[in-house]
């Protein structure tokens, strides 16, 4: 089996005196493609950001890559639910791709970018099929073409970890498609974390699925079935066992 490069262990937070994570173990493998699934509010995208060191640990382990969510962020390309600059903002999508890599290699977000800068903003627009998007401004940009370009980012700073939540929220089904071929492939060179509400499509891509309600209560290897969709969406929340490959 290959090694684990998330570890999660007995993982609790709160916001003030709400508890959101209780007790949370998750071990993703290198390789592995797992769909983080849950219902709305029960902290998938709470999960996602303490493993990019983005909150303060409170209680419990995390371990990325073997070490403190906050060492290993430069390994780690990330998609977040919404992008952190607005729509109008004016740059281009090659710059827009660009910025990925100058926040992950500790730069001053306005620093110029050097040739190297575009260079890889290019290869990581080639390798979602956007390199023809590069000169346009980054607010011109279709919902799908905007998820691809957002990937271009997670990806230029060549992360092995990729990390995304609901890439595909906004999209329509056929770009949901093409983006989750494209995740596919980029599964063949790097483990791929998802958070997604839809269960029934990611279970189609995904090697595996993780439930998150609070709690996660299920991490497994076989279909869902209707009982525990249940579980997930509609009874009272318990743990179930964890079942392994
Ligand atoms: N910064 C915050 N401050 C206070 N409460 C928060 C904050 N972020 C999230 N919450 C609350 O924590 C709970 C979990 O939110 P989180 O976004 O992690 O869930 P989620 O499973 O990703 O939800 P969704 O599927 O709707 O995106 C929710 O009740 C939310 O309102």
């Amino acid at each position: 089996m290959s090694e684990p490069v998330i570890q999660v262990q007995s993982l609790s937070f709160s916001y003030g005196e709400t508890l959101v994570l209780e007790q949370v173990d998750l071990e993703v493998r290198a390789g592995e493609f797992l769909g983080l699934v849950g219902p709305n509010a029960g902290g998938k995208s709470t999960l996602l950001k303490l493993i990019l060191g983005l909150y303060e640990l409170q209680q419990g382990y995390i371990r990325v890559l073997g070490k403190p969510p906050r060492l290993a962020v430069r390994q780690l390309g990330y998609v977040p639910q919404f992008p952190t600059f607005p729509r109008d903002f004016p740059i281009s999508v090659e710059e827009a791709v660009a910025l990925g890599r100058i926040g992950a290699s500790g730069r001053g977000l306005w620093g110029w970018l050097s040739q190297s800068d575009r260079l890889a903003a290019h290869q990581a627009l080639a390798e979602v099929e956007a390199e023809d998007l590069a000169r346009r401004p980054i607010g011109r940009l279709s919902g799908g073409q905007l998820q691809r370009v957002l990937l271009a980012r997670a990806l230029v700073s060549d992360p092995k970890i990729l990390i995304l939540d609901e890439p595909t929220a906004n999209i329509d089904q056929r770009a949901e498609g093409e983006i989750f071929d494209l995740l596919a492939r980029l599964n063949q060179r790097l483990t791929i974390l998802l958070v997604s509400h839809d269960i029934a499509f990611i279970s189609g891509y995904v090697s595996r699925v993780a439930c998150l309600n609070r709690t996660l209560i299920c991490h497994e290897t076989q279909p869902l079935t209707g009982d525990l969709i249940h579980r997930l969406y509609g009874g009272p929340v318990h743990r179930v066992e964890h079942r392994h490959a």
